[in-house]
């Protein structure tokens, strides 16, 4: 994938299974967006293949984003709406129409605040916003959720409410993949960890069985390597 004479992505191979959720790691500039915007049919790539639930995004891209949710670094929401309303609105551009009762569990399970619900978005923190969107894409219940630096400045409790709701989405057998440039995030919430370096995985490691990832070891690996790159 090239901007011009750029090459942005060079022999990038991945797949996302079912039930799983992948971090693409990467530095500034590594092609992690860009990646994201393949899946999204945003751009096409100049050569190569990329599929969504077996459809291209590029050529359907309609069928392609029907079937997946993506939740951008700085969420787009509606400041005049309240948080229910927002939910609603979102959800029925996308067809579904759930209860407000459905609403509730799922800000619920996002740790979003009893008192937030049918507050108005213009008060709300950058964490609040997030676990109204992770409700939206719960909600939504594709199989395909793709997510850029999903918990960057989020404080620790927004974190792991997050990282909570990720895990349940998953469970649903639902193919995420998230792109970040922060190996703690990662560690915390992923089974695979793809290192992208100059638009291609240079490493991938993986959790096994109980055991997580090690982070002081994967710490060094990944600092080395954006030492030497
Ligand atoms: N629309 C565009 N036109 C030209 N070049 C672009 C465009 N979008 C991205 N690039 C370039 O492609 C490269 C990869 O960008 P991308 O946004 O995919 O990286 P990233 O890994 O997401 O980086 P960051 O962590 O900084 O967001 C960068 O060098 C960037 O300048």
């Amino acid at each position: 994938m090239s901007y011009g004479s750029h090459r942005v992505l060079d022999g990038l191979s991945i797949a996302v299974p079912a039930g799983s959720i992948t971090a693409l790691l990467g530095g500034n500039g590594a092609g992690k967006s860009t990646t994201l915007s393949l899946l999204l049919g945003f751009v096409r790539p100049n050569d190569g293949r990329v599929t969504v639930c077996g459809v291209d995004p590029g050529v359907e891209p309609d069928h392609a984003r029907g079937r997946t949710a993506y939740l951008p670094e700085n969420v787009a929401l509606y400041d005049h709406l309240t948080a229910v309303e927002n939910a609603s609105y979102l959800l029925a551009l996308s067809g579904n129409r759930p209860s407000r009762a459905a609403i509730l569990d799922a800000f619920a399970a996002a740790g979003l605040q009893e008192r937030a619900w049918d507050a108005r978005l213009s008060g709300f923190s950058k964490g609040m916003r997030q676990k109204v969107a992770i409700a939206v894409a719960w909600l939504r219940e594709v199989p395909v959720l793709l997510l850029d630096e999903p918990t960057s400045g989020l404080d620790p409790q927004a974190t792991a409410d997050f990282n909570a709701l990720l895990h349940a989405i998953r469970v649903r057998n639902t193919a995420v993949l998230m792109v970040t440039h922060d190996l703690l995030s990662a560690v915390d919430v992923a089974d695979r960890i793809g290192f992208l370096e100059r638009g291609r995985i240079v490493e991938e490691v993986a959790a096994t069985g109980t055991e997580r990832f090690d982070i002081r070891a994967l710490r060094a690996r990944f600092g080395e390597r954006a030492r030497a790159a």
